[in-house]
């Protein structure tokens, strides 16, 4: 706790970590209703970016900047595309939704020292800078925020689950995450029930959920991670097919004697899901192209599940190691499970791999 708060004459890191992403979460679900085609870019990896995508970090890289103006920030995006003159419109756009997002009214218990409310707009120049302060390259020491803006871009597009994700990382370990799910049900339980959750994780202070509708007043809930029956064990996967392989899922689930069909889900709503209880095993395995994991992908969703209870770790059953850069080098997949599952679903997982490897020498 020491290290967060070294800086005591500023606020306290949750509740500024807590308002930037409730801001970008709005900002988010506000956009999704109007967003028109000629919003949305296609990257040079061919993965889509909305106005939302990069208004919300602008708007949580300005946040940041304001209160801890020293910390770097590994973000996904970059403003590069947004500087061409082609994208007046998509910049215009980005500039408006940004300083709205900004200077909205403070809600009740946020406050103006966090670096948010009513003040002067700020012009596309700064805005774009602020895309970009989330160009660093990332490292094994020192503090910085790493930053998805919007986590299951391919959900948000579809009007389902997507994610807004910080995490703060200190000599390589994850000490705060900070997600945003605003299409999450509040409760698992009522799934037509009220929407929109904010989840929170302090290292060695545990996990706990706020309504998204009020996250500043509201009492958190401690989220942890139950004890699941046969029965009840399921997996959480992705929705999209690229990004993990669903057949090897298959398989474990098979091996497992798991019954209950997967939840399929986009973004880190999945490590959310996993710490409350909604599902039993995040399971994401490589596609075998060579992808390589982001660290603003895992950091924030892999710290919650954790200070659940669980573990999280590669699909090797290695540790992810947030200390290589932008990418978690050679940590590929992810396996996450309560403490008493994680080691059952790690050696189902190489048992599957044995048998694909037999199954591939066989035609050799
Ligand atoms: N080939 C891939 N393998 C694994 N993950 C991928 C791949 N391509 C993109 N992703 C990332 O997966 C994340 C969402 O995964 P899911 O919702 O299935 O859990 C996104 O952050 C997306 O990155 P990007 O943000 O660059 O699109
Ligand atoms: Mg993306
Ligand atoms: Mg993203
Ligand atoms: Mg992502």
């Amino acid at each position: 706790m020491s290290i967060l708060r070294f800086r005591t004459s500023r606020p306290a890191l949750p509740q500024v970590a807590i308002a930037a992403v409730t801001r970008a979460c709005i900002l988010a679900s506000s956009v999704f209703n109007k967003l028109v085609k000629n919003e949305t870019l296609t990257k040079d990896d061919k993965s889509p970016v909305t106005v939302a995508d990069y208004s919300a970090q602008a708007v949580i890289n300005t946040i940041l900047s304001r209160t801890y103006n020293d910390d770097l920030i590994v973000g996904e995006e970059d403003a590069g595309d947004l500087r061409a003159t082609s994208a007046s419109p998509l910049r215009n756009r980005i500039v408006d939704l940004a300083n709205e997002a900004l200077t909205a009214e403070l809600r009740p218990g946020e406050r103006a020292d966090w670096g948010v409310g009513p003040g002067s707009a700020l012009t596309a120049d700064q805005l774009l800078s602020a895309i970009d302060r989330g160009n660093y390259a990332g490292g094994r020491t020192g503090r910085m925020w790493t930053l998805d803006p919007i986590d299951g871009t391919k959900g948000f597009l579809r009007g389902e689950q997507y994610a807004v994700c910080l995490a703060l990382i200190i000599n390589a370990r994850v000490e705060l995450g900070v997600i945003g799910c605003p299409n999450l049900p509040v409760s698992a339980a009522d799934p037509s029930g009220p929407r929109g959750c904010i989840f929170v994780a302090v290292r060695g202070q545990g996990a706990a959920q706020v309504p998204l509708t009020d996250p500043f007043t509201s009492t958190p809930t401690p989220i942890s991670i139950p004890t699941f029956t046969q029965e009840n064990l399921n997996l959480l996967e992705s929705v999209e097919k690229a990004h993990a392989k669903l057949s090897f899922n298959e398989r474990v689930a098979q091996i497992l004697g798991i019954t209950r069909p997967p939840t399929r889900m986009d973004s880190q709503a999945k490590y959310c899901s996993l710490a409350r209880g909604d599902g039993a095993v995040y399971l994401r395995m490589p596609t075998g192209v060579g992808y390589k994991e982001k660290i603003w992908d895992h950091a924030p969703g892999s710290l919650l599940v954790e200070e659940a209870g669980g573990i999280v770790s590669d699909s090797r059953g290695e540790p992810l190691d947030f200390g290589l850069g932008r990418t978690l080098g050679e940590n590929f997949g992810v396996i996450a499970a309560g403490k008493d599952i994680h080691s059952k679903v790690l050696d189902a997982v190489k048992r599957v791999k044995e048998e694909e490897a037999k199954g591939q020498s066989m035609f050799k």
